[in-house]
């Protein structure tokens, strides 16, 4: 038997731990939360991502935004209670989301979605992003500690760095410096560094933002006021990870300081053979052993139909 009640079956079982929203449920639920955006916002929007569609923000981002500032509204205004109770005035505590998910479901393109949506209201304009990509080890110590073809996986990352970070963004430290990933180099970029100064919502956006280390007394979602899973069937996935893959094969790798500038010139076919390859030994292979048993930790799980348009939406009662 199934721990948790996950999928639709259980919509009308009310003893789930989630709520379960389709579409229509969703757009209903939050029917009187506008957010006016002009014309040209959404345009900006669609600059995120020209593959998004206005109607999947207006329909699901938008309720999803609304749902999150009432968190945040009440998150803040308890801190200002706490604050008055304690007689200290402790630094401002940035309100944590982490996005979870496979390699390639969307977990970006959604994280900069919801921070420019976030940073709409006035009680929250500061919302930063941060990648976990960045604490991936640099390639260097990837290819010493022999384990270049598990990048992604939980040992490939420099957890204890993550861990100081997030403790110190959490506790209101201000100037921050969080270390630069690049896809297009495939490595750490040493002489970048991503200031985070005391936002007032920190998103950290990565595979690995809700797993749990048996030896750790702490893990990385202790520090997160409220977390999405981005969920997709597995087929769906492997064919957007195989077609981003081919988009930066006539892109991104054409360039000679891409790490795959040498994949550059592959046939159609040979593109696909190598993108499925990497997909099957190390994509899936992680998101089967590490990723997915991290869904059921999730506050609110998105689930994705094959055109990345959301099917449903769980949220933790
Ligand atoms: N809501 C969406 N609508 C249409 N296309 C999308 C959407 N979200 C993501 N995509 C497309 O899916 C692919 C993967 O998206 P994205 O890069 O955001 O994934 P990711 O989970 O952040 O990947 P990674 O873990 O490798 O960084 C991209 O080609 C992106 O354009
Ligand atoms: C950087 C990660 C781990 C996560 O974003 C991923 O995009 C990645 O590079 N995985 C390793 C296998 C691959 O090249 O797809």
């Amino acid at each position: 038997m199934a721990l948790l009640c996950l999928e639709s079956e259980c919509t009308m079982n009310t003893y789930s731990p989630y709520y379960t929203f389709d579409r229509k449920d969703w757009k209903a639920a939050q029917e009187d939360s506008k957010l006016p955006l002009t014309e040209e916002e959404f345009e900006r929007l669609k600059g995120l991502n020209e593959k998004i569609s206005l109607r999947e923000v207006r329909d699901i981002y938008l309720p999803l935004t609304r749902l999150i500032h009432l968190y945040v509204s009440a998150f803040q205004q308890l801190q200002e209670k706490m604050n008055t109770f304690t007689g200290i005035r402790a630094p401002k505590s940035p309100y944590i989301i982490g996005i979870a998910g496979s390699v390639a479901v969307g977990k970006s393109t959604t994280a900069r979605l919801l921070q420019t949506l976030l940073s709409r209201w006035q009680e929250h304009p500061r919302v930063d992003l941060v990648t976990t990509d960045g604490f991936l080890y640099p390639n260097r110590v990837l290819e010493e500690k022999g384990i270049m073809n598990k990048k992604g996986f939980p040992e490939s990352y420099d957890i204890k760095k993550l861990m100081q970070f997030i403790s110190s963004v959490k506790s209101g430290q201000p100037a921050l410096k969080a270390p630069v990933y690049s896809h297009l180099a495939y490595d750490i970029l040493a002489d970048e560094e991503q200031l985070i100064d005391q936002p007032d919502i920190l998103i950290l956006e990565g595979i690995n933002v809700l797993q749990v280390n048996t030896e750790a007394p702490v893990f990385i979602s202790d520090f997160f006021d409220f977390s999405i899973y981005i969920d997709a069937e597995e087929q769906d996935i492997r064919s957007w990870y195989i077609e981003r893959y081919q988009l930066l094969r006539d892109t991104a790798f054409q360039d000679p300081r891409s790490y795959f500038h040498k994949f550059a010139s592959l046939s159609e076919e040979e593109a696909v053979q190598n993108a499925s390859e990497i997909w099957r030994s190390i994509n899936l292979k992680n998101l089967m052993e590490n990723i997915l048993p991290t869904k059921a930790r999730a506050k609110l799980i998105l689930k994705k139909g094959p055109d990345h348009q959301i099917q449903q939406v769980l949220l933790r009662k």
